[in-house]
């Protein structure tokens, strides 16, 4: 049961009738709406794409008005059924969907369930229903850092590192890019083999990143100044969004061709976005937009933020049966942030012919516009 998928696009069959239909799971999200858009643009051979998503967002209504059918799908990636009928009948599924939260806001149960188990259920509706190509959107943190705070410093797929985790969120993609990693083989409906493979980015920028709009509000708040907190040394790899939603494009249209090489792979997203710290890196965008990072080294001496962030979680814990109470700052976070995490690699180039679509400059200059555009610059 070949389902006809050519990831080169050679002139004839790119003038082919399009055929492919292609499901992105968390569609509506920061990552998912990115690659949403890329794939109306970039990829000729699309048919239907169907967006799958607990929160369906209105922008959605637009893009049915173009060649390709659009199809918008609310549903819940814990629910096998839910999953297996939006599966049914598709040539790729993205998975993107996911808990994102560092910040204790949902309880670890929750980021298990959605991260672990419903990647277990896009898998078996991947076998059930007979679509062969999955591709996982993973992460820098199923690597690192690690609890000990070691650096990984511009490493690449295959550097030697002690990946230990507690966290919950850390701790659910790591299991869940295991169980993607290995269904790679298994055979699905019809018997032909399930192709799977992980991205995983590092900390993702652009337009929509719901941290840099808090960091900017945060800043607007303290009359255009943020405080810095983390060395300048401490090097944090960042990746822009459009280049992580390119690169999943990519390597869905090759994972047919490149089936041997690439499937069972991962490959850390990376473009060309320099290596800075977490808040130098944000000043990039937040500076041309009025704010100001004040200290060249940090305010606060670090015990007193680890006291802080201890305190913060104690008292999350504490209010956690009146409100929730989930600020930027927790012992996690702080050690992420403290941490140095950079990866340096060309094996998507190796294998699939990955290259950034947009340079730093253009990454830059979107980043920038798009905080410029929230309500009330600070300029
Ligand atoms: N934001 C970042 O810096 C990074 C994100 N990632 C990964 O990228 C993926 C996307 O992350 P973001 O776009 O940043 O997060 P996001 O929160 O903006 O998007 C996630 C989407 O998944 C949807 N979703 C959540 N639970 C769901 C469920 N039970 N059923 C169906 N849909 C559900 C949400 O409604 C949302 O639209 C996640 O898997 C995340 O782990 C990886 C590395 C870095
Ligand atoms: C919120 C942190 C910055 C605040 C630090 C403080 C309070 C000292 O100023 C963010 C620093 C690093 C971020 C994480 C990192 O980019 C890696 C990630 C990968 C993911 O898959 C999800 C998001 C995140 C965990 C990201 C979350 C925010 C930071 C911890």
């Amino acid at each position: 049961m070949s389902q006809g998928f050519s990831p080169q696009l050679g002139m004839a069959e790119s003038a082919q009738a399009p055929k492919l239909v292609y499901l992105v799971t968390g569609g509506c999200g920061f990552l998912g709406e990115h690659v949403v858009r890329m794939l109306l643009e970039r990829e000729p051979r699309l048919r239907e794409l169907r967006i799958f998503d607990l929160h369906l967002s209105p922008w959605i209504e637009e893009l049915k008005t173009g060649p390709v059918q659009v199809t918008a799908i609310q549903g819940d990636v814990t629910q096998a059924q839910e999953v297996a009928a939006a599966v049914a009948g598709a040539h790729v599924v993205i998975h993107t969907a996911g808990l994102v939260d560092v910040f204790g806001r949902a309880s670890p149960e929750t980021i298990h369930k959605v991260n672990v188990r419903g990647t277990q259920n896009v898998i078996e509706a991947c076998v059930q229903t007979g679509t062969q190509f999955l591709v996982y959107t993973s992460s820098m943190e199923v690597v690192g850092p690690n609890i000990k705070g070691h650096p990984f410093y511009r490493g690449n797929e295959d550097t030697p590192y002690e990946a230990v985790h507690k966290h919950p969120y850390p701790c659910s993609k790591a299991l869940a890019e295991r169980l993607v990693l290995e269904a790679n083989g298994r055979k699905v409906r019809g018997g032909l083999p399930l192709v799977t493979c992980a991205l995983r980015p590092t900390g993702i920028y652009g337009e929509g990143h719901q941290i840099m709009r808090d960091f900017y509000r945060q800043g607007l708040r303290l009359g255009g100044r943020l405080f810095r907190a983390i060395p300048a040394s401490v090097e944090h790899g960042r990746v822009y969004v459009g280049n992580v939603a390119w690169m999943h494009v990519l390597v869905a249209r090759e994972l047919e061709q490149r089936a041997a090489l690439i499937g069972g792979q991962v490959y850390f997203c990376y473009d060309k976005s320099p290596y800075k710290s977490y808040e130098d890196f944000n000043m990039e965008f937040l500076g041309p937009c009025g704010l100001r990072l004040v200290g060249t080294r940090p305010l606060l001496p670090y015990w007193l933020l680890v006291l802080l962030a201890a305190l913060n979680a104690l008292l999350q814990w504490l209010l956690r049966p009146l409100l929730l109470y989930a600020p930027l700052l927790n012992p996690y976070t702080l050690a992420v942030a403290n941490t140095t995490f950079t990866v340096s690699t060309n094996k998507a180039q190796r294998h699939f012919g990955y290259e950034p679509l947009f340079s730093w400059e253009d990454s830059r200059t979107r980043t920038i516009l798009w905080v410029q555009a929230m309500e009330g610059t600070a300029q």
